[in-house]
C-alpha cells in the first residue's frame, strides 16, 4: 500500500504516527499533503514520512486518507478530482460527513470508507468506528480495519451509528481530559500538588478502565468493590448523584452525536 494522507493535522498524525509506531505501515510507505508548512513539518517529525507542498505529490497512492476538518472536505476533494488519475481508496476521518457524500464530492470510480478514530490512536489506545462504501471490496474493509487496529480497537459498523461512535469515543478524550483536570483539581484543593494530583488523577482512570476491559465485571460491580458501608467512596458518589455527573455524561454524548448528524446535513 501506499498511502497518501491529506490534511497533517491532529488526527492524521495521530494515526499515520501511531500505526509507524506500531509497525502497521512503514513511515516511506506514507506521503503528506498539506498547504500549511507548519503542519507538514510536525507531521514529518511524529511520523519520519515525507509531507509534500502540492497534492500532486500524492499521485502514485493507492490510498487516500482524507484527515481536514469536514468543512474543508469539499475544497480538497475538488482538487483531488482535479489531479487524480488512477481510481483507489478514500478513507474519511471527517466528522459527519456520510458515504453518500464523499461518493458525490469524490472523483468518480473511487471505493470510499468513513471512519472515526480518536487521537489515543497515538499511543495505541485507539478505538474507532468505520463504513464502507457499496463498491468497496473486503480488501478495502481489511484495510481499514488493519491501519485503525494497530492502533486501538477497530468495529466494522452499519453507517449511521458512526455518528454515535463521534460522540462517544471520537470527542470522548475531551470529556476524559476534562475529568482528568478536574479531579486534579479535586486534588489539589485537598493540599496535593499540582503535578502528583494530575498523576494520581491520570493514573486512576487508566488504571480504572483497564479492570473493566481485562476483568469483564460490570462497571457497577466494580465501584461496589471500592465502596465501603459509612465509607469515603459513598460520601463522593452521593455528591456526583446530586450533581448530575452520569446525567451530563449521557447529554454530551447525545449532543456531540446529534452536531456530527447535522455535520452531515450541511
Ligand atoms: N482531533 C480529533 O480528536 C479528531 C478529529 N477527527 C476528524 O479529523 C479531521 C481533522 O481534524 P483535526 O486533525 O483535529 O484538525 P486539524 O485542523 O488539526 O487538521 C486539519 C488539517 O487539514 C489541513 N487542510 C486544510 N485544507 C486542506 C486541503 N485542501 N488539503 C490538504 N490539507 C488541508 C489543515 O492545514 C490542517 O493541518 C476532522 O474532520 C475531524 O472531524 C476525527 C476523530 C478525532
Ligand atoms: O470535535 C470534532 O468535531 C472532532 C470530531 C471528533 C473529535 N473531534
Amino acid at each position: 500500500m501506499k498511502l497518501g494522507v491529506i490534511g497533517c493535522g491532529k488526527m492524521g498524525t495521530a494515526l499515520v504516527a501511531g500505526a509507524v509506531r506500531a509497525g502497521a505501515l512503514g513511515a516511506d510507505q506514507v506521503i503528506g499533503f498539506d498547504p500549511h508548512p507548519a503542519a507538514r513539518d510536525a507531521f514529518a517529525t511524529a511520523t519520519g514520512s515525507l509531507a509534500a507542498a502540492s497534492l500532486k505529490d500524492l499521485a502514485g497512492c493507492d490510498t487516500l486518507l482524507l484527515c481536514t476538518k469536514p468543512q474543508q472536505a469539499a475544497a480538497a476533494l475538488s482538487a483531488l478530482r482535479e489531479s487524480a488519475t488512477t481510481e483507489g481508496l478514500l478513507i474519511s476521518v471527517a466528522a459527519g460527513l456520510t458515504l453518500e457524500w464523499l461518493g458525490q464530492h469524490a472523483p468518480s470510480g473511487w471505493r470510499h470508507i468513513r471512519c472515526m478514530p480518536n487521537t489515543p490512536a497515538l499511543v495505541g489506545e485507539g478505538a474507532a468506528g468505520f463504513a464502507c462504501s457499496k463498491n468497496a471490496t473486503e480488501a478495502d474493509r481489511q484495510t481499514a480495519h488493519d491501519l485503525l487496529g494497530a492502533v486501538g480497537s477497530a468495529h466494522s459498523l452499519a453507517e449511521p451509528l458512526l455518528d454515535a461512535v463521534t460522540g462517544l469515543s471520537g470527542s470522548g478524550p475531551a470529556f476524559v481530559f476534562l475529568m482528568i483536570e478536574a479531579l486534579a483539581d479535586g486534588g489539589v484543593r485537598s493540599g496535593l500538588p499540582r503535578d502528583i494530583a494530575l498523576e494520581l488523577a491520570a493514573r486512576t482512570l487508566r488504571g480504572a478502565a483497564t479492570m473493566v476491559l481485562e476483568t469483564g465485571l460490570h462497571p457497577g460491580q466494580l465501584k461496589d468493590q471500592v465502596t465501603s458501608p459509612a465509607g469515603t467512596t459513598i460520601a463522593g458518589i452521593a455528591e456526583l448523584e446530586a450533581r448530575g455527573l452520569r446525567s451530563a455524561l449521557i447529554e454530551a454524548v447525545t449532543a456531540a452525536t446529534r452536531r456530527s448528524q447535522e455535520l452531515g446535513r450541511s
